[in-house]
């Protein structure tokens, strides 16, 4: 009998125009929920189909953020913004752009580490991204096809997890650092949401803990390590560049034994970026600028201390070293100011365990007298004296009050970054380093950090997370329509963002705070896409930099629906 009724008003065709405002209202780049107006309403057979009352969007996000106010915890906030992010994108940007500071927490580091940890038994929706399996490699185009759904995406991130912030490896768990960068972009630096994409590579994963969860949506075996793995992955960036011809390609979280291999392989081909390596670089690079103009001291003059030389580590090294290139170091000389820390203690050169990316920051053990006992960060501090000493290690609390005082004995402000993230992982709390010092330390942090108050001064913390750079960059080099993403264009970005911060302020922090994450976003992207136009990397003539930045950039406001 329902049948018989349902092919009647099937045939009536009023069916398409039913079927037509489901589809609107189910798809979150055209839903705008209460706001339809009346005459939307009329035309796309939506009468009827929401309460009477037309609202605006300033009253939609008042109402859901009285909402999210009665959630507990920070999980529970995210949940709720996460179905505002289902239903109605332009609704959840405008939110977040009223409260980008609070809401930076909640939706990107440190609750996303929750959330990723908790995918599966959590999961309600796939929130538009690509999910690539290496089980599956010849569906590739079409999952992306798909996922895009016409769509004229410019903005790729994509994980293969296995290197999720400091907690490893999550599988196909891990699309959300895929999703949760992406609300940054937009966020921050207004890349238009209907044209990214976030893609997860499901290559398997090895914690054991996902391959025995009966809930877990991923690949159930190992890790494809090797040549299998490496083809999958440029199968991926041919099909993605060939699908996509405008796009930024954005690789998140990948591990300590590939991001960097996969970076040195596209970065002269394509418009390509490594967010850990190159995205921290730029951030921790911003950070020692502001902290150097608090403390009048040269750059030259420092003396540097990674603790945890992985991707993020190496990554930093890195780019504090061309630095002090352009400075007018010799490379010998540079070189000498840089002391790695990694699992084995301070790393010589003649360990056979050095990656790539360590080998030139290695020491010979006829520079110390007790090479053989520096086998700790407590020994390698007493040993070499950093003025600056950096976290990327995931190991939490390794900062301790013993290492900073003998650190602070030798140097006037010693520069502390306990990077490591989530909170869990972090290597201090700003409160103990500034404590420990005196208010001495020049401390910036991974996750957002409270202001500390110590002898009635007011410490503001700087958050060195790469979320403070990464969105200005890629607006500005989608901005240039650049052919790649070069160094100067890198360096360039870290250099803009100095000059924000009163330095002579006491308390003031090393870097602009996230409340202004949108304007200097902006002032990324223009610094970006002036020295790709300066160097000639642009593929089409840009007359005004400062106003291709600004046409690119995107509003959370609804635009009337047409045919
Ligand atoms: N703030 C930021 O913007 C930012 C950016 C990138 C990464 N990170 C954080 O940095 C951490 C590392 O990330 P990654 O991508 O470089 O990971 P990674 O695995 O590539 O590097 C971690 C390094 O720490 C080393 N390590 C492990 N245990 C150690 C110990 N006991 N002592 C010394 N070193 C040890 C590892 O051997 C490895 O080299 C993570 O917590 C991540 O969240 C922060
Ligand atoms: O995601 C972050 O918060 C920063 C960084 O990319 C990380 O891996 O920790
Ligand atoms: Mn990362």
């Amino acid at each position: 009998m329902l049948s018989q009724q349902l092919i009647e008003f099937i045939n009536k065709g009023d069916f398409l125009m039913n079927e037509k405002a489901q589809q609107i209202l189910n798809n979150p780049f055209l839903n705008k929920g209460t706001a339809f107006t009346v005459a939307e309403r009329q035309q796309f057979g939506l009468a009827g189909l929401l309460p009477p009352h037309v609202q605006t969007i300033d009253d939609q996000a008042k109402q859901t953020y009285a909402q999210y106010l009665t959630k507990p915890s920070m999980l529970e906030k995210r949940i709720f913004l996460m179905s505002i992010f289902n239903e109605n994108r332009v609704l959840f940007y405008k939110l977040f752009s009223q409260h980008i500071a609070e809401f930076m927490p909640i939706v990107y580091d440190p609750t996303i580490a929750d959330t990723i940890e908790n995918y599966s038994s959590l999961f309600v929706n796939p929130q538009n991204a690509a999910f690539l399996s290496i089980d599956d490699p010849d569906s590739m185009a079409t999952a992306l096809k798909n996922t895009a759904a016409g769509r004229n995406i410019k903005l790729i991130v994509v994980t293969d997890a296995e290197g999720i912030l400091g907690i490893g490896d999550w599988g196909t768990q891990g699309v959300d650092i895929s999703v949760g960068k992406l609300m940054v972009y937009t966020a921050a630096a207004g890349i238009d949401p209907s044209e990214v994409l976030p893609v997860v590579l499901d290559v398997g994963t090895n914690r054991q803990s996902l391959l025995d969860d009966p809930l877990y949506l991923g690949n159930r075996h190992e890790r494809v390590r090797g040549d299998k793995y490496y083809a999958f992955v440029d199968r991926f960036v041919q099909t993605a560049e060939d699908l996509f011809p405008d796009l930024y390609l954005h690789f998140e979280d990948f591990g300590r034994g590939n991001a960097a291999n996969i970076l040195n392989k596209y970065k002269n081909e394509i418009v390509t970026f490594n967010d850990d390596i190159q995205g921290t670089g730029i951030i921790v690079l911003a950070g020692l600028l502001g902290a150097l103009n608090i403390s009048g001291e040269n750059f030259t003059d420092q003396v540097y201390m990674s603790f945890g030389a992985g991707t993020a580590g190496a990554g930093i090294t890195q780019r504090i070293y061309e630095e002090m290139l352009q400075q007018g170091l010799s490379e010998k000389e540079a070189r000498s100011r840089f002391y790695m820390v990694d699992k084995q203690g301070l790393l010589f050169d003649d360990d056979p365990d050095l990656t790539p990316e360590q080998k030139p920051f290695a020491h010979k053990r006829s520079e110390f007298v007790n090479a053989d006992e520096l086998k700790t960060l407590a020994d390698a501090v007493k040993a070499v004296h950093p003025t600056i000493l950096v976290g990327t290690s995931t190991q939490p609390g390794a900062f301790t009050e013993t290492i900073v005082k003998e650190m602070a004995a030798h140097t006037a402000r010693p520069i502390i970054f306990p990077l490591s993230n989530p909170t869990k992982l972090a290597e201090a709390k700003a409160e103990d380093l500034l404590k420990w010092t005196n208010g001495k330390a020049l401390v910036a942090t991974g996750i957002p950090a409270e202001p500390v108050e110590l002898n009635g001064v007011t410490y503001e913390i700087g958050q060195a997370n790469n979320a403070l750079v990464y969105p200005g960059l890629g607006l500005g080099t989608i901005a240039a329509k650049a052919r790649v993403l070069n160094d100067e264009m890198i360096s360039k970005a870290a250099h803009s963002l100095g000059g924000i911060v009163d330095p002579t302020e006491p308390g003031a922090a090393v870097l602009p705070p996230v409340t202004k994450l949108d304007v200097f976003s902006q002032t990324v992207a223009e610094a970006v896409a002036k020295s790709a136009v300066v160097q000639k990397l642009n593929k089409e003539p840009i007359k005004d930099v400062k106003k291709a930045v600004a046409d690119l950039k995107w509003v959370p406001e609804y635009e009337e629906l047409t045919d």
